[in-house]
């Protein structure tokens, strides 16, 4: 991580400006609070009763990833409709009160002609992110505050709310900022994903390691092609979208053939969605009797509908990259299906000689070969008579075999090598490929007909970064092997949420394991104690960001800031000294040489500071 303390916001402060005036033109004058409006007790429930799916969608998604990452801090999550009338807001309650001496409470606009300049009014105005630090506020009473306020826009780019983070500071770091654009991102993907007749997903990026963070665009169509909705990033990079379009005409054709593909200057990776519907159904037999499992839609979905066919003898087929817990998964299915206490016996059709699956699947008879076991072998087909076989990476199951098991799922039964003696069992199949079988059918590598036999259910697991349940996992595997007590630094967690984790969990599993034993006796767990080559890929990944994503955020520099905005600007710079001092655990000589400046300097401001 190169910078370790937040960094001045730079750029055109024209928005401030613009801004500021537009509260002059509403007559708002900065030493007189206006009247708020306020609406009645029914019509603000009529009003959340309106925006309910959001409220929800927030208190699921977003909320607890700003609990552990403001958890320590006196800061409130705001949502408001877009008409600037306060929904909710969440956090400390001590908080709670003290904004809501201002009227930053349930049912008040924000809008900026009422409050003039506020983060929620005007990051609706401006329809982007945008952070407004104390002196910033237009009205001398709402200066005791910062606030970054993200707009959330609706599948088919309608503005429909804005998402702030309200703190009780001088200073909102980057951390604010790239947490309150998650926040959104999460919240919209969210809504895109449960569009009813959402069939394909797209997600694009100008560089493929953006794939999985703030700067992937992602388009979602029906099963003809036509586009249903996208995010506002899927926009920027495809300006002439409209929701009606057939996606071909922006992308080409070769997303609905070829998962990865690009067209022109974009990298395409296209999946099918697995819906989930806006409202619960009421739950099914199955899915009450197991419950909900798992905090992330899709991986949910795939659970209750694998453990649906289960129950039938229906095969499975299991898809996903390498690493994203295939075989985790399987074994979770077994333990609580009605064949736990028979055994779930597991072949990785890669690992063995092509030349040897033959006889490890379907056994042989004593004497059926030279060098073959006296007493025979019965086969890991009969092993798992009454339980479960989990044929891994079943791609690279050679053609002879597979013809073979095509007879053993139709006929269900066995015939040992060197027997004609037909043996009955009864097996649930499960076989899971990294790969994609279709083409390998198309190719002639692998059994049509085998394919359709395997393909009773097929589901898909998702890719870790994809995973809206991220951040519990990260936690997780935290907790799994940290050493004694230890918190994570919350920069880490940012880092470690933004990256896209090509291995999936087996690359964050290896790497929590190695980070925890390099930091053992810490108090927290920090960038430096990664795996080295973590480290690089995560700054890789930070810079790339830097260099090809655009930057959201509407900025502000110094110089061109008016009079009356430099006090404002030196109290964010004495603030941002302060937070450097305390990431260095006040040691000045490491905090000068983060900030670029001497040791001497560093010790005025902080004399001037009150730090001895
Ligand atoms: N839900 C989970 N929580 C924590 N760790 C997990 C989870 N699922 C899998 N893992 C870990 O991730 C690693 C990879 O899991 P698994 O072998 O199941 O993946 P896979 O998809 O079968 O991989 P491959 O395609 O390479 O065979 C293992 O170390 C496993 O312990």
């Amino acid at each position: 991580m190169t910078a370790k303390t937040p960094s001045l916001l730079q750029g055109s402060s024209h928005w401030l400006t613009d801004s500021w005036q537009r509260s002059s033109l509403a007559g708002l004058e900065q030493t007189h609070l206006p009247e708020y409006h306020k609406l009645d007790p029914v019509s603000l429930q009529q009003k959340q009763a309106d925006h309910s799916v959001l409220i929800r969608l927030v208190e699921t998604q977003a909320l607890p990833l700003f609990y552990q990452v403001m958890a320590h801090s006196q800061s409130r999550l705001i949502l408001s409709a877009s008409d600037g009338y306060v929904l909710k807001h969440w956090g400390l309650s001590k908080y709670s009160d003290k904004l809501a001496n201002i009227a930053l409470d349930e049912g008040v606009s924000w809008l900026e002609e009422n409050q003039g300049t506020n983060a929620i009014g005007t990051a609706l105005k401006a329809r982007q992110l945008v952070s407004v630090i104390g002196e910033q506020h237009f009205f001398a009473k709402h200066r005791f505050m910062s606030c970054t306020a993200s707009p959330i826009f609706s599948p088919s780019g309608e503005l429909i709310a804005a998402l702030d983070i309200t703190s009780e500071q001088q200073v909102h770091s980057q951390q604010t900022l790239l947490l309150i654009s998650s926040l959104a991102q999460l919240i919209e993907t969210a809504l895109l994903c449960q569009l009813p007749d959402s069939h394909y997903r797209v997600d694009l990026a100008t560089q493929p390691h953006l794939f999985g963070s703030l700067w992937q665009g992602i388009a979602v169509a029906d099963s003809q092609g036509k586009l249903l909705g996208f995010n506002p990033m899927a926009k920027h990079l495809l300006q002439s979208m409209q929701v009606g379009d057939s996606l071909t005409q922006h992308i080409g054709d070769r997303w609905q053939r070829e998962r990865h593909s690009q067209h022109k200057m974009l990298h395409l990776k296209t999946q099918q969605v697995e819906k989930q519907p806006l409202k619960k159904s009421a739950p099914s037999q199955t899915a009450n009797k197991l419950g909900l499992k798992f905090k992330d839609p899709q991986l949910e979905q795939a659970w209750q509908q694998a453990n649906k066919v289960l129950t039938r003898q229906i095969p499975l087929l299991i898809c996903g990259e390498t690493g994203v817990g295939k075989e985790h998964f399987v074994k979770q299915l077994h333990s609580q299906s009605d064949r736990h206490a028979k055994p779930l016996v597991a072949i990785n059709c890669a690992a063995i000689p092509h030349d040897l699956v033959e006889a490890e699947l379907f056994g042989y008879q004593a004497g059926a070969y030279t060098g073959a076991n006296k007493q025979g072998f019965m086969g890991k087909i009969r092993q798992a008579h009454e339980g479960f076989l989990f044929l891994d990476e079943i791609g690279d199951m050679p053609l002879m075999v597979q013809t073979r098991l095509l007879r053993v799922l139709q006929e269900r039964e066995v015939v040992p090598i060197g027997s004609n003696k037909a043996i009955p069992v009864d097996i649930q199949l499960v076989a899971a490929s990294h790969g994609d079988l279709l083409s390998k059918v198309a190719s002639g590598e692998f059994r049509q007909d085998l394919f359709y036999r395997l393909n009773g259910l097929q589901i898909r697991l998702p890719a870790l970064r994809d995973r809206q349940d991220k951040l519990r996992i990260i936690e997780k595997l935290h907790g799994k092997y940290r050493l004694g007590e230890q918190g994570m630094c919350p920069q880490l967690l940012g880092l470690l949420l933004a990256y896209s984790w090509p291995g999936n969990l087996r690359e964050l599993d290896n790497m929590m394991q190695v980070a925890c034993l390099m930091a053992e006796g810490e108090r927290q767990l920090t960038f430096d104690k990664l795996p080295s080559q973590i480290q690089v890929q995560l700054q890789t990944c930070a810079t790339a960001v830097k260099q090809h994503g655009f930057s959201p955020v509407i900025e502000t520099s110094h110089t061109e800031l008016k009079p009356k905005c430099r006090q404002n600007l030196a109290q964010q710079v004495e603030a941002e000294i302060m937070a450097a001092f305390l990431d260095a655990d006040s040691n000045v000589s490491q905090c000068a040489k983060n900030l670029g400046i001497s040791r001497n300097s560093l010790y005025r401001k902080l004399r001037k500071l009150g730090v001895r």
